[in-house]
């Protein structure tokens, strides 16, 4: 079975856009998992755009689900996860002047500085994943570095799924068995939304967890949020 996170950061932008506590980021999160939600996902950039690093201590004590934090390691994202031990950390390479997340680990490079930080996360108990692209020579690498599952940065599939949706899954099903073969967790995010989500799904079957925010609280703005959590639930049905 496939879990779908819900990541709330653009529920925060819409409350950061007023200065207020509308909408309120803790009450959505909890309303997500009511309406079908099997995790919640956030994202506390350094500059704080979206989610603030006081929603993490927040939501941290009353989600039902998973919680999973993503995050380039810098200090502040090390001591947040100490602090509250989320079920789940994703690893993500971003710059702190990142528009948005636009590429996955050179696990080649980093190896040996992400051992060590797989190393201290796994050590307070969280779940590590390693976002990724769905490049073949990074696979085994991140496997060395000793993360539990690894994340397919799915804005190329996203992208050119509308072109040519055979060419542009081909990679991620090829480096979804090396990910198997070497026995990591599968997890898969970035623009996926109702178009291409069943087709991901239906190609690699034994995905882990998608987790997705963007499009779902785009489509959540015309569907409700309870009917738009439920029709992503579907495309993960099978
Ligand atoms: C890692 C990933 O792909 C998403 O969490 C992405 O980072 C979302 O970040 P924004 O919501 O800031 O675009
Ligand atoms: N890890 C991907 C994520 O949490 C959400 O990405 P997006 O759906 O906002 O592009």
């Amino acid at each position: 079975m496939t879990k779908l996170s819900v990541n709330i950061n653009k529920i925060a932008t819409l409350r950061n856009a007023r200065g207020g506590n509308n909408p309120d980021v803790v009450k959505v999160a909890l309303d997500c998992e009511r309406f079908g939600a099997e995790g919640i996902t956030v994202h506390p950039r350094p500059d704080e755009r979206h989610i603030r690093f006081q929603d993490v201590l927040d939501l941290s004590p009353v989600l039902n689900t998973e919680f999973n934090i993503e995050g380039y390691p810098d200090k502040r994202f090390m001591e947040i996860i100490r602090k509250v031990k989320p079920a789940q950390a994703t690893l993500v390479p971003d710059p702190p002047n990142a528009i948005t997340s636009n590429s996955g680990w050179d696990t080649i490079t980093h190896q040996e500085m992400l051992k060590d930080i797989v190393a201290e996360l796994k050590e307070i108990g969280t779940r590590v994943s390693i976002f990724i692209n769905p490049e073949a020579k990074y696979f085994e690498p991140a496997k060395s570095t000793g993360t539990d599952r690894v994340e397919l940065y799915t804005e190329p599939y996203a992208s050119n799924y509308s072109i040519n949706r055979e060419w542009a899954i081909k990679p991620y099903v090829e480096v979804a068995h090396i990910a198997r073969e070497l026995g990591l967790g599968l997890n898969a995010g970035h623009d996926l939304d109702l178009h291409n989500l069943k087709y991901l799904k239906s190609c690699i079957p034994f995905l882990d967890e998608v987790s997705i925010g963007h499009a779902l609280v785009c489509d959540a703005l015309y569907y409700g949020l309870e009917n738009t959590i439920q029709m992503y639930r579907r495309q993960l049905e099978g």
